[in-house]
């Protein structure tokens, strides 16, 4: 068994003649949360839809739990563990929140289930959409439809999809962005509560958020991770102090 959950071995990724990711490495231990940081346009969501499936590499590895997921599907890749939220909020907005909970563990349930394995997994369905409820904080709001939300709600509700099914990868793509600082403050300690014992994988902007929650930070800079440590050696890392602009190294608000 791999010690490693996620591993990045010199991926490279091209859009026609434009290598965006130009031969990416990083290794994430399981039970870690990373965070990947990095001046706008660097590449990091190209990572992220790399190590999700939603784009193939143009060479390079990517492995999960020690297998090579290359050339798999976002659905494939996700029945092996790993689950990623979007930028964009991802809830069907006319269900409820306890509806789009549990949509989201039959779907991660599939296909495995026979018929008389299904009724189990209908009432595994009900007990597993209660319990995310509960630890999204939104069971005051369980029947109200999540286009309803506030912002801050819809976002921990994404969350909640995201983790629904049980994977012990996740990936949270700027999981505070549009938030006030006490609304990501929230978040912060909402994140850390539902990946407790799992790996995250986070893109994020808001180094308050990042400094909070990270084990390790990986800095993407033109494609490359130009390095990745402790949020204190990140901090006094000259090169990652020229990558942002101004000589600042990224600092919490
Ligand atoms: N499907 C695509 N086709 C062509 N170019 C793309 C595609 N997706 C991303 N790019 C380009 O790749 C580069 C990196 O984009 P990406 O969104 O990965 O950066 P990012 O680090 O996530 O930026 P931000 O912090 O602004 O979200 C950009 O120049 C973008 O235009």
């Amino acid at each position: 068994m791999s010690e490693l959950a996620v591993e990045l071995k010199d991926v490279r990724k091209a859009f026609g003649r434009a290598e965006i990711i130009r031969g990416a490495n990083l290794q994430v231990p399981k039970g870690q949360r990373y965070a990947i940081i990095g001046p706008n346009g660097a590449g990091k969501s190209t990572l992220f839809n790399l190590i999700s499936g939603r784009f193939g590499v143009s060479s390079g590895d990517i492995l999960l739990n020690g297998a090579s997921i290359n050339g798999l599907k976002p659905f494939e890749i996700n029945r092996r563990g790993l689950s990623r939220s979007f930028q964009i909020t991802n809830i069907f907005h006319r269900l409820s929140v306890y509806e789009n909970l549990r949509c989201a563990v039959l779907w991660s349930l599939g296909y495995r289930y026979s018929f008389w394995q299904r009724l189990n997994g209908l009432r595994d369905a009900h007990e597993r959409a209660e319990m995310v409820l509960e630890q999204i904080g939104l069971r005051r709001r369980r029947d109200v439809a999540a286009g309803l939300l506030t912002y801050a709600e819809q976002r921990a509700l994404e969350i909640g999809v995201t983790i629904a099914g049980g994977a012990e990868v996740i990936l949270l793509d700027e999981p505070t962005a549009g938030m006030s600082r006490s609304e990501s403050d929230h978040a912060v300690e909402l994140i850390r509560r539902v990946t407790e014992g799992k790996t995250l994988l986070m893109v994020e902007h808001d180094m308050s958020v990042v400094f909070g929650l990270a084990d390790k930070i990986a800095v993407v800079v033109y494609g490359e991770v130009i390095a990745c440590d402790t949020p204190a050696n990140i901090r006094a890392n000259a090169r990652v102090q020229e990558a942002y602009l101004g000589g600042h190294a990224p600092v919490e608000a």
